[in-house]
């Protein structure tokens, strides 16, 4: 398999360390233009420009790189894994995927991110689902940059303060860069419009803690995770990162999950 990566982020840098230790070094990479570089791994700024071969595209850029390139893969047959998947909110995306995908013959991965029990609210779609919620806390500097700063002072917040509640496609297109999981945790379960989610800026939290609740035929389940953040960024988990790299390894076992 030979894999193309885009740009250098946090999330990005564990993943190409990580598979270069698994002997899956990656080829290229997509850098912003006026950026290219011919160096032993190249860095070009376009899919077009990509060297020939590749068959796997990783975005762990955000949702403006899957919107640039990652249909742009798709389109040309390239398989595409991604963490940006709060972009699919945008139903027009959501369209342009599906009709590149299929054009290309080619696949979009959802890597399963920050959060779990994903498998688990999937299977329990197949019954009746009634109630999904996703509750998503950081302490305030994983909010930086977010519409959190207009509603609380994040440098001196003394108490837990909710600073969104609604739908999973309202937050996944409020927030790019911190609601992934919600929307993650939407197209496993209710969809995008019947999850809801609640994300909290909390001075006492010391690590990035996402919180699922579901009901339904199956019964009820409740899953937390305390993820560290990566030392790069304060707002990605590390988990994030590690999804990736498992969900690449895995599809390429004979017994996978
Ligand atoms: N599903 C999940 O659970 C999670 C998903 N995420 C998603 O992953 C994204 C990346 O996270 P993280 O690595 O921590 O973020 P970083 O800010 O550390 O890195 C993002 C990198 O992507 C590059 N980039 C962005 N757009 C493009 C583009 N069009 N072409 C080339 N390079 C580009 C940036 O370059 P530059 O500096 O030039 O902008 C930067 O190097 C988040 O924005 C979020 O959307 C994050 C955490 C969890
Ligand atoms: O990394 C995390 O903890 C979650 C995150 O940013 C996202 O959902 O986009």
């Amino acid at each position: 398999m030979s894999i193309a990566l885009i740009g250098s982020g946090a999330i990005a840098s564990y993943v190409r360390a990580h598979l270069a230790s698994a002997g899956l070094p990656v080829a290229a990479i997509i850098v912003r233009p006026g950026k290219e570089s011919n160096d032993e791994t190249p860095a070009v700024s376009s899919v077009a420009d990509l060297p020939k071969g590749i068959d796997m595209l990783i975005d762990c850029a955000g949702h403006e790189a899957l919107r640039t390139h990652g249909i742009e893969a798709l389109r040309t047959g390239i398989d595409v894994v991604t963490v940006s998947i709060g972009a699919l909110a945008d139903a027009a995306l959501e369209t342009e995927v599906v009709n590149a995908a299929q054009y290309g013959g080619a696949v979009l991965h959802l890597a399963s991110g920050a959060i779990g029990a994903l498998d688990a609210l999937r299977a329990a779609r197949i019954g009746e689902l009634h109630e999904v919620t996703y509750v998503g806390r950081k302490p305030p500097m994983g909010w930086v940059g977010s519409p959190a700063e207009d509603k609380v002072d994040l440098a001196s917040l003394q108490k837990a303060t909710i600073h969104f509640s609604g739908s999973a496609r309202k937050a996944s297109l409020a927030y790019p860069k911190n609601a992934n999981v919600a929307a993650a945790v939407a197209l496993s379960s209710l969809g995008f419009d019947n999850t809801t989610v609640e994300l909290i800026a909390d001075p006492d939290a010391s690590a990035n803690i996402h919180e699922v609740r579901a009901a339904g035929s199956f019964g009820s389940l409740t899953f937390t995770i305390s993820g560290k953040s990566l030392p790069d960024n304060p707002k990605s988990s590390a988990l994030a990162a590690m999804s990736v790299v498992a969900k690449i390894l895995e599809d390429r076992k004979p017994i996978r999950f």
